[in-house]
């Protein structure tokens, strides 16, 4: 098959040669190696034509954007009429399915790029659903040692999982930010954009972070579809936290020597209506329990499987 297209994707060990004729490429597949995915027939896999790559989808996670120089206003349109206007490019030239550039924040002139293998592709390969965790709640109310124990058990059940710790993402990621409040809004920021793209490849993505403001946290909410955002909250008292104390922060911090320490001269803002309350003192509150608890919501709410 030949195709008139730059861009190629395929599974399994495609040949790709390049054809001395023109741009084009030869693709060679083997179809055998295609059932993993469940896909009907090989052919789902080849890559479309690349005016059928230019569906815009950039808007996502952002409230407005524009295409081809037109500003598209998130906030007075449904997510399909954006998509409609993305992909059709009805803000730009009418009927046209290529050529649409978006311009989102400081990064102009761009396309979303779509591949043939899709979430749903990969979710099937996993037999689960993609879905990000949020762990919120003051240092030292056991959010890092859930978050472990709950990826202990979903690996013991052939689920992949993976932990973004706050403390560890801060050795690389995010060690340019600081805590003071702007900074740890980028932090959370970035952070919901990786478990994104980590729930995006069908992963369950647990992230443990202090994530002091609401609105921080509710902006990772909206990057992500219903339900797929699930918010939990270690609901430990200051003094328990503080009694803890596992690393001497708070000694350090009520001895003036951290400043703006979250929950000593930095606020903390608890959820009200999140998903999940692990609560200190209840019932049934080691660590392993509680993370049995974040389990049996995922398996009620049908992500430990693919369908
Ligand atoms: N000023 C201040 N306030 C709060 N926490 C502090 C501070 N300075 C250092 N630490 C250590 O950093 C860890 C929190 O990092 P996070 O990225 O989760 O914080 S935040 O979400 O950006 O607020 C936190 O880890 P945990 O104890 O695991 O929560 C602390 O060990
Ligand atoms: N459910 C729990 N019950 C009792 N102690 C806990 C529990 N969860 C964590 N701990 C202890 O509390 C301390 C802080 O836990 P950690 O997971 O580091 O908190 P955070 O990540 O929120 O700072 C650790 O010493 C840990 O052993």
């Amino acid at each position: 098959m030949v195709l008139d297209t730059m861009a190629m994707v395929t599974v399994g060990r495609p040949h790709l040669r390049s054809c001395s004729s023109g741009s084009a490429l030869r693709l060679e597949r083997h179809p055998p190696m295609l059932g993993f995915l469940g896909l009907k027939n090989a052919d789902s896999v080849v890559m479309l034509r690349s005016r059928d790559l230019l569906q815009m989808k950039a808007v996502e996670g952002s409230k407005s954007a524009s295409v081809n120089g037109m500003s598209v206003d998130g906030d007075d349109k449904n997510p399909a009429e954006l998509d409609e206007i993305m992909s059709n490019g009805n803000a730009g030239k009418k009927g046209r399915h290529f050529g649409q550039l978006s311009t989102l924040g400081n990064s102009t002139n761009i396309l979303w790029h779509k591949c043939a293998v899709g979430k749903d592709d990969r979710q099937k390969l996993l037999d689960q659903k993609g879905c990000v965790i949020w762990i919120t709640g003051l240092s030292g109310s056991g959010k890092s040692t859930v978050a472990c124990a709950l990826s202990k058990i979903l690996h013991q059940r052939g689920k992949l999982s993976y932990v973004l710790d706050g403390d560890n993402l801060r050795h690389g990621l995010n060690k340019d930010l600081s805590f003071k409040s702007e900074d740890r809004a980028e932090n959370i920021r970035r952070v919901g954009e990786v478990a994104k793209l980590f729930a995006d490849a069908g992963v369950i993505c647990i992230a443990s972070l202090i994530s002091p403001f609401k609105r921080d946290r509710d902006a990772c909410r909206a990057l992500l579809p219903d339900g797929d955002f699930i918010e939990v909250f270690m609901n430990v008292p200051l003094q328990i936290c503080e009694e803890r104390d596992p690393k001497g922060l708070y000694k350090l911090a009520r001895a003036g020597k951290i400043k703006g320490f979250t929950g000593i001269d930095d606020p903390y803002e608890a959820p009200l209506n999140n998903e999940i309350v692990l609560k200190y003192g209840d019932p049934c509150s080691s660590p392993v329990e509680m993370a049995e608890k974040v389990v049996f919501y995922l398996e009620e709410k049908g992500y430990l499987q693919a369908e």
